[in-house]
């Protein structure tokens, strides 16, 4: 928790005079009762009603002066816990955007999400009460034993005694429940992906007709997520009555001695008033203590929560190099050189052994069964993972000796799954490329087979894209995102299975277009479909983690029988041999 302490930094002066203004008004409310008790032994009974109504006023100044100081403290408290927060999301924020995918698959995107919003409002909540009462609250306790000390320092001597007993059931209760928050954040990070997960995929859900099941999936999580509450909370609860018993306990003990002291003329009727408000001060101390004890075990599973996420260093390390890279026309476009990949450590390699050279505006096929490691070899190449032995050379420089962006401006991705944003359709082309004239971003298009039906539109490129695209046919989000793809024109274009929703006339349009539209760029087209691939200059065809053949279409019909099968499975004897 103190690693966070630095975004609190900015806010060292709203630090300061929160708690300034809160200790005043906490030293007005500690003089309250002693000017009480003046008044009942000065006043009420002397029956001077000047010296009453006197020092009433005083009392009454105080009050209105100690509600100032406090709003000024909760002003200050909302400026730097808010500000805390907002610095804290956007630094994890940054930091989750350094991340590759292999760590963001590990700490799960549901989590992050929650770390970024849950957690980090907990820790808000602890800075606000940090600056609020942190230090009032001790001060009001140790204030107020002061004072009933120099009224009578016998019979504060109980309040001493009731300390330690406090201090036990405080261990008691931070012990137990600080790993029970630990389980509850992490079961809500479980509601978390079974939401989304069901969110995302309601259609899918009900089109298998799993409606039923995946309730009962929530529900379950649900009740898991509610029992480790209540038993969190049953434990928290303990608390609130402990204190209070002890500190009741404390006011008998002291009301009953006390009951002697007057007996015997050593404490006065306004003095025993002060001594039973103080001890009510305390007991209201002591009951914010441990309401703030439950907020700051909260608050330290957050914070570690978010420093768990912090430590995790990308293993994509950005070249230091500071060499502008030369590019030989003579190199290769993308070569790979015994390469290897496994998703983790342990994991089993999902590609093995792979060497393959691919020449400068080519066009190449990728095909194989699913789950042969297509999209691993593709996604190799922007490095959004690095391979676990081997290397990739793109233009004939290692990828790991680019700069990250230097790398990915080369390289244009279309993934499987096409994701669009908010906003209008020439915006999220745009995304491609910032700059793109309309006059650019309607020739993307036009490669990408988008043009016409976009121009049938009320609104053409300026129609809103709704969330996640879902005023878009499959095959319109597809051709959108290869519009986003092609419209920087990168020197290497990845369609990942990203034209399997296009019938296939518009298919074989796209790739003429594709290969029309820069002689120089080398494109590489997954897909599960023979005819989709069939022309490309060159096809890879993979077969459980290896390269099971490399060559133009006739070439591996003769001699490579998995590619060969494949295309049988799909194709006439005629369409295969052509
Ligand atoms: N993020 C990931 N974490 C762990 N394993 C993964 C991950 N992505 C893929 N895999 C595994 O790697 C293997 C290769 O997957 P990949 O997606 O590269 O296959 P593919 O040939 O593209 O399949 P498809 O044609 O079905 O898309 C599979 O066994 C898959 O389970």
């Amino acid at each position: 928790m103190f690693k966070l302490a630095v975004f609190l930094k900015p806010y060292k002066k709203e630090c300061i005079i929160g708690p300034a203004f809160k200790l005043l008004e906490a030293t007005f409310e500690l003089l309250l009762p002693t000017i009480m008790a003046l008044i009942i032994n000065n006043g009420v009974d002397k029956r001077n009603i000047e010296y009453v109504l006197k020092m009433g006023g005083v009392m009454l100044l105080m009050a209105i002066l100690g509600f100032c100081c406090s709003m000024i403290c909760q002003y200050y408290a909302a400026r730097a816990s808010q500000g805390f927060g907002t610095t804290l999301r956007n630094t994890i924020f940054k930091h989750i955007s350094t991340l590759s995918y292999a760590e963001i698959d590990t700490l799960g995107t549901p989590s992050l999400i929650n770390r970024i919003t849950n957690d980090v409002n907990q820790l808000q909540l602890a800075v606000a009460m940090l600056i609020r009462l942190v230090i009032r609250a001790p001060f009001i306790c140790i204030g107020a034993i002061i004072m009933s000390m120099i009224m009578d320092f016998r019979l504060s001597l109980i309040f001493l005694a009731a300390t330690p007993v406090f201090a036990v059931i405080l261990y008691l209760v931070i012990s137990k429940s600080s790993p029970l928050y630990r389980k509850y954040q992490q079961k809500l990070d479980k509601i978390a992906l079974i939401l989304r997960e069901n969110l995302s995929g309601v259609r899918v859900i009900r089109a298998f007709a799993r409606t039923e099941s995946e309730k009962k999936r929530f529900y379950a999580a649900n009740d898991d997520l509610t029992h480790t509450a209540i038993h969190v909370g049953k434990v928290s609860a303990l608390l609130n009555p402990m204190t209070s018993f002890v500190m009741n306990a404390a006011i008998i003990a002291i009301l009953w001695f006390a009951g002697f002291h007057i007996n015997a003329g050593r404490l006065s009727q306004g003095e025993i008033i002060a001594f039973v408000n103080y001890i009510t001060q305390i007991l209201l101390a002591l009951i914010v203590v441990s309401n703030l004890v439950i907020i700051f075990t909260k608050a330290v599973t957050s914070a570690s929560r978010i420093n768990e996420v912090l430590a995790v260093s990308t293993s994509i390390q950005d070249s230091e190099s500071q060499v502008q890279h030369v590019i030989s026309g003579t190199s290769p476009s993308i070569q790979f050189n015994r390469v290897s990949f496994a998703y983790n450590n342990t994991g089993d390699k999902v590609l093995e052994d792979i060497s393959v050279t691919l020449e400068r505006g080519e066009t190449i096929g990728i095909i194989g069964s699913t789950g042969s490691g297509k999209s691993t070899f593709v996604n190799l190449i922007p490095r959004f993972y690095d391979v676990t032995e081997g290397s990739i050379f793109v233009d004939g420089i290692n990828v790991k000796d680019y700069h990250l962006h230097e790398l990915r401006n080369k390289i244009s991705i279309v993934p499987q799954k096409a994701v669009l944003f908010t906003g209008t359709i020439a915006e999220n082309i745009r995304w491609g490329k910032q700059n793109a004239t309309d006059e650019e971003i309607k020739a993307a298009a036009k490669i990408a087979q988008a043009d016409e039906f976009i121009s049938k539109l009320p609104e053409g490129y300026n129609t809103q894209v709704s969330r996640g695209g879902l005023n878009f046919s499959g095959g319109q989000k597809q051709r959108l995102t290869i519009a986003r793809a092609v419209v920087s024109k990168p020197d290497i274009l990845i369609l990942d299975d990203s034209s399997s929703a296009l019938d296939f006339a518009t298919d074989a349009k796209l790739r003429r277009a594709i290969t029309e539209s820069s002689k120089n760029m080398t494109v590489l087209i997954v897909s599960q479909r023979a005819s989709t691939i069939k022309q490309a200059d060159k096809i890879i065809v993979f077969d459980n983690r290896h390269i099971a053949g490399f060559g133009t279409h006739k070439e591996l019909m003769n001699n490579c029988e998995v590619y060969k099968e494949i295309c049988l499975s799909q194709l006439s004897n005629e369409e295969a041999s052509k």
